[in-house]
């Protein structure tokens, strides 16, 4: 059963993510890397050629291939929350982490120009934060804080990641 890391677009899911994995010798997913591979286009591509919705779809198709992973360390896109189907997989198979990043921090570093959502400005964080908010924190089964150094993060991932070793 795979762990999901959850969270805004810059939070960090990829980054701990990949450090996660590494730490605790298991299979690392990023949702984004698997959809451009397996459609051999960019995301911003995507949301160009076939919209949101179309994007949306296959984060859903890639989020069930990695959903059978057993034991994988899952970071998805800041995006996945918006859709029920979405949480029902991730709710159903595995742990939900929330990576709780303030958005003024996210603000200050995402870079707006791989995320087709900011339309090339970061102060849309703050709006993405305003409608999304409840959804990662409300719903995660554990919320990971990320508003210092990122090692602090990973070291609270780690450790809750090995107190939930069936989980994984
Ligand atoms: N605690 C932190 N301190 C400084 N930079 C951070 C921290 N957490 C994440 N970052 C940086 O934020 C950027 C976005 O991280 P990324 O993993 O790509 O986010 P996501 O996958 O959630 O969009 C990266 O440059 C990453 O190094
Ligand atoms: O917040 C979102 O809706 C999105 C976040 C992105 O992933 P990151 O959270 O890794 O930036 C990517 O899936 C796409 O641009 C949509
Ligand atoms: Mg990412």
């Amino acid at each position: 059963m795979p762990i999901y890391l959850t969270g805004m677009p810059g939070s960090g899911k990829t980054v701990l993510g990949r450090a996660l994995a590494d730490r605790l010798g298991r299979v690392f997913i990023d949702l984004d890397e698997e959809i451009e591979k397996t459609s051999g286009r960019s995301i911003p591509k995507i949301f160009e050629e076939d919209g949101e919705d179309g994007f949306r779809a296959l984060e859903t198709e890639a989020l069930r291939g990695a959903s059978e992973r057993t034991g994988a360390v899952v970071s998805t896109g800041g995006g996945i929350v918006l859709r029920e189907e979405n949480w029902r997989i991730m709710d159903d198979t595995g742990l939900v982490l929330f990576i709780d990043r303030p958005p003024e921090r996210i603000a200050k570093d995402v870079n707006p120009g791989h995320r087709p959502l900011l339309q090339g400005d970061r102060n849309k964080i703050f709006d993405l934060y305003r409608a999304r908010e409840t959804l990662y924190r409300g719903r995660c089964h554990i919320v990971i804080p990320n508003a210092g150094d990122a090692q602090v993060a990973l070291e609270t991932l780690v450790s809750v990641a090995l107190e939930h070793p069936m989980r994984l």
